[in-house]
């Protein structure tokens, strides 16, 4: 046998090997594929990608689409793994039920991406150990629910939103127009830095600086207020929450074998990573330096009763948290936890709630009977003094207010997908799923399912209103999933909506407030949220105009 020929028979040997192989893959892969117990319905996968292919875009414009074509419960496969999506409130009472024997609680299947970020064992939203879930959800919860936490929400809220006006005159001396009243502003990026600024204060009691920073960019003369180095350092923090925020998107959908050996993928990877450790770092540095402030404070003067103190002290003798802790719960968070649990206020609070703000904006912009009753209970509540300072129980009774957060947050979905993970094997209905099954509930296609609304893209706050009344509206149970359900339920969700009420006070009561472009509609992409795009508002201050 000459060398070629050697060579020749190894390669047919290689290759006939390698076919036995692939054919054995496909054989195995097809056969628990149609094997499958009471299998729900899907497009046909293909081996080692499964559905992938036909993913474009985002989970929510996808499943809008799996759900035209195949009902209210079906599955794909991203690669191998098996993903099954639900979108009619009745399916999902099982995942919301409020128990810790709920086979829903872990959100989301591993992926080696989120361990290399660090979020699946610390923090709340991405974290799959239980006890450390449980552990860090007590204190946040009840941390970010006292009502002294929500009074300083209320007032921060003012106080930045008069800052906030401040730069909007000085913007508006600068670009004056012929009528002199009027400033045209793109609120989405506003909204953006305000919330920051809000939670960043808040959690911390200290500065973000972004909308000075915003102002800074737009302006022709800079603040004065703020040094240069608080700017740069403000601006630095913006694109590196910005960053954790496209970083955790990416890890958590990117299978790691693309992160590794795809030139692209391996380069962005890297890049995001390098700024989840800068924010990691931020934070600690903010949490150490807080540790030592108390430490230094004498005992017989308050800590600031603000999120960072409260977690960092809990369960230790300068306890300042009224006692949020309890017999089960008896250590204290480490330096760790605390910078997990910080961060994860600022990246969850800041796009959820600044997005439902501008969509809100949006609405009122085209239904102008809703903004009128709006401004009917404005005036009912403050009477005849609209420009008094808000209070937290203003708020609780602005019921209108709260119907119209509630239906746009219905129409626009902000968080379109919501995540569980079956942690044994479970069935739904008909259907049967192993263990770790990734579970994707629908919510873009719950909140206008004609099962559950009449008239389901109609806009109409007043379907909140009256419930619980005889003869009154009713909502079907888990028809509204803007804050999720069941124990992993968004634990912000008070602060948002005194935060949005706030907000829709302070900026209706004083300005006329106009879409400039009112025929077009509106613009958003979908990040980890739906975030609106340029929404561009003209604003006119009523005392101005007479
Ligand atoms: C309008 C504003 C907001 C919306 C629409 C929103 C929506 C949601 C949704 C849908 C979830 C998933 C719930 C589930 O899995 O059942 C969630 C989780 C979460 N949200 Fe919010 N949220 C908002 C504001 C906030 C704020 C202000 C904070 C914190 C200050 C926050 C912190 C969290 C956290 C930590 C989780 C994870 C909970 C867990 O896994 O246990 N959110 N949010």
């Amino acid at each position: 046998m000459s060398f070629i020929d050697i060579i020749k028979f190894l390669f047919w040997n290689i290759i006939g090997y390698a076919l036995a192989i692939f054919t054995f893959y496909l054989a195995f892969y097809y056969f628990k594929y149609f094997s499958r117990y009471r299998p729900l319905p899907g497009p046909f996968p293909l081996p080692f990608v499964g559905n992938r292919l036909q993913y474009r875009g985002h989970p929510a414009t996808w499943a809008k689409r799996l759900h035209e074509e195949y009902g209210d419960i079906c599955e794909i496969y991203m690669g191998g793994e098996r993903h099954i999506w639900i979108s009619r409130a009745d399916l999902v009472e099982k995942i919301f039920r409020p128990s810790l024997n709920n086979n829903y609680l872990i959100r989301i299947t591993h992926r080696e991406g989120l361990d290399e970020i660090d979020v699946t064992t610390k923090g709340i939203t991405f974290n799959r150990s239980l006890d450390s879930w449980t552990f860090n959800r007590k204190f946040f919860n009840q941390a970010i629910s006292s009502l002294s936490f929500m009074k300083q929400n209320v007032i921060w809220t003012q106080n930045l939103f008069e800052e906030m006006e401040d730069y909007w005159r000085e913007l508006k001396f600068q670009t004056e127009n012929t009528s002199g009243k009027e400033f045209t502003l793109n609120i989405s990026e506003w909204m953006i830095r305000f919330t920051t600024d809000v939670i960043f204060t808040l959690t911390t009691n200290k500065r973000a600086y972004s909308f000075a920073n915003y102002f800074n960019q737009l302006s022709n003369t800079k603040t004065k207020q703020h040094s240069e180095i608080e700017m740069v350092e403000s601006e630095n923090l913006i694109k590196n929450i910005r960053s954790w925020l496209h970083a955790l998107q990416f890890f958590m959908d990117t299978p790691s074998l693309w992160r590794k050996y795809i030139p692209s993928f391996k380069k962005r990877s890297e890049y995001l990573k390098s700024e989840v450790d800068r924010l990691n770092n931020t934070f600690m540095e903010l949490v150490k330096q807080r540790r030592k402030e108390i430490e230094m404070t004498p005992e017989d003067e308050q800590l600031i009763p603000d999120m960072l103190s409260m977690l960092l002290t809990v369960n230790t003798p300068r306890d300042v948290t009224a006692k949020l802790a309890d017999e089960h719960h008896t250590r204290p968070l480490s330096d760790e936890e605390v910078r997990g649990n910080i961060l994860e206020v600022i990246s969850a609070g800041v796009d959820t709630t600044a997005n439902t703000f501008c969509f809100i904006v949006y609405h009122l912009g085209h239904y102008p009977d809703v903004k009128e009753k709006m401004l009917q209970e404005f005036n009912s509540v403050f009477r005849d003094d609209l420009s008094r300072p808000i209070e937290h129980e203003d708020l609780n009774k602005l019921v209108y207010c709260d119907a119209i957060i509630k239906e746009v947050s219905r129409l626009m979905s902000i968080v379109p997908v919501i995540f569980r993970m079956s942690i044994k094997a479970d069935e739904i209905v008909k259907y049967s799923f192993p263990a770790g099954t990734q579970i994707n509930v629908n919510t873009h296609v719950i909140h206008t399912h004609p099962s559950h609304w009449k008239d389901p893209e109609k806009f109409d706050p007043s379907r909140f209103l009256n419930q619980g009344v005889p003869g009154g509206n009713k909502i079907a149970k888990n028809s509204l999933l803007i804050f999720g359900g069941g124990l992993r339920m968004c634990p912000g969700k008070n602060l948002a909506m005194t935060e949005l009420k706030a907000l829709m006070v302070l900026l209706y009561r004083k300005y006329d407030v106009e879409l400039v472009n009112i025929n077009e509609p509106v613009k958003y992409h979908y990040s980890i949220v739906k975030s609106c795009d340029d929404l561009m508002i003209r604003i006119k201050d009523r005392k101005e105009k007479q």
